[in-house]
């Protein structure tokens, strides 16, 4: 395949739309339709109307809910500034919520430091500057156990077997790693603690197209192994394709929520945030469809 052709699989996907109706659409205000195709029962993390922000009286979430159920991958998407990284820091205790509240497991977290937030089972990968550079692969995993670490050999040999790579090269130093093996890196510490929610900040962001497929095809297989995942991701036609769920976030509300497959296939969606038909991408693949939620094991 070409890499034209991959070009047109991961180019920007975004405009700067306002929400409009249609039949997957959620209006502002209609909470009942916030959480469309979600399971039942208890959410394993959930955020429920969340005001956030970084400057005095600037508010960059303004009232913004999502549920995450146990052994679900949920994706986040929208256009560029819409909050979605604002929002995953919001639930991991790095932006102060002015409002709203977090649970975990039905306990109350809204702004619980980060640090406790890691006791308790949630696993944050940020964007940037995630692997400690002049450690290695190993004393960087070291790092990520650090709370516990009499578990380093038991995770350790967890993380291996989904990632092999990183045993066979633990000696060497994170710095001279490519930025898809850092991501590597920075996942695998992040599972150091055995999260039982891992919140993923765009690990797409600044790989080529094919190293983009591996961390989607990855994330599912953390997935896989048991583990919620919350996914926000710039690219947007790939996350819908291996989520469960997606919200579409829109100037800090939520626009669109629904099955992933359904988001990538709403006229509506596809119009405002996606650009291009979803079966344009999975033709441009080089791994075809990523594996569909249905097909979960
Ligand atoms: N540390 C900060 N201090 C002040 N404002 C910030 C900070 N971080 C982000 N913002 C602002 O918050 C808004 C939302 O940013 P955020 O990174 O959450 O958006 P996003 O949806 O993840 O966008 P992108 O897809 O471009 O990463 C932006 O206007 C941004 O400038």
């Amino acid at each position: 395949m070409s890499e034209d052709a991959m070009d047109a699989v991961t180019r920007d996907d975004h405009g700067t739309p306002a929400p409009a109706s249609s039949s997957t659409s959620v209006a502002v205000g209609d909470r009942a339709g916030l959480h469309r195709g979600a399971p039942e029962g208890e959410p394993l993390l959930a955020a429920t109307d969340l005001v956030a922000g970084y400057l005095p009286g600037v508010n960059i979430l303004n009232g913004c809910d999502l549920v995450l159920h146990p052994g679900e991958l949920i994706g986040i998407i929208g256009p560029n500034g819409a909050g979605k990284s604002t929002l995953l820091k919001a639930l991991f205790g790095l932006v102060n919520v002015r409002s709203g509240s977090v649970t975990l497991a039905g306990e109350e977290i809204t702004n619980l430091r980060a640090d406790h937030l890691v006791q308790r089972g949630v696993g944050f990968v940020p964007q940037n500057n995630n692997v400690f550079p002049s450690l290695t692969i190993e004393e960087n995993l070291q790092m990520g156990a650090f709370q516990a670490p009499r578990r380093f050999a038991e995770r350790f040999a967890f993380v291996a077997d989904l990632f092999p790579t990183l045993a066979e090269r633990r000696r060497q130093r994170a710095g001279s790693l490519s930025g898809g093996e850092r991501q590597m890196v920075a996942m695998a510490r992040a599972l150091m603690m055995e999260p039982s929610v891992l919140l993923l900040d765009e690990p797409s962001a600044g790989l080529s197209p094919v190293k983009q497929d591996e961390t989607f095809l990855r994330t599912r297989k953390i997935n896989k192994a048991g583990v919620s995942v919350v996914i926000v991701e710039q690219n947007a036609r790939r996350a819908l394709q291996i989520c469960d769920r997606g919200y579409v976030l829109d100037q800090g509300r939520n626009a669109y929520s629904g099955p992933g497959r359904q988001l990538m296939h709403d006229p509506k969606v596809i119009e405002l945030y996606l650009g291009t038909l979803a079966t344009d991408v999975e033709a441009a693949s080089t791994h075809g469809p990523l594996v569909p939620p249905a097909e979960k094991p």
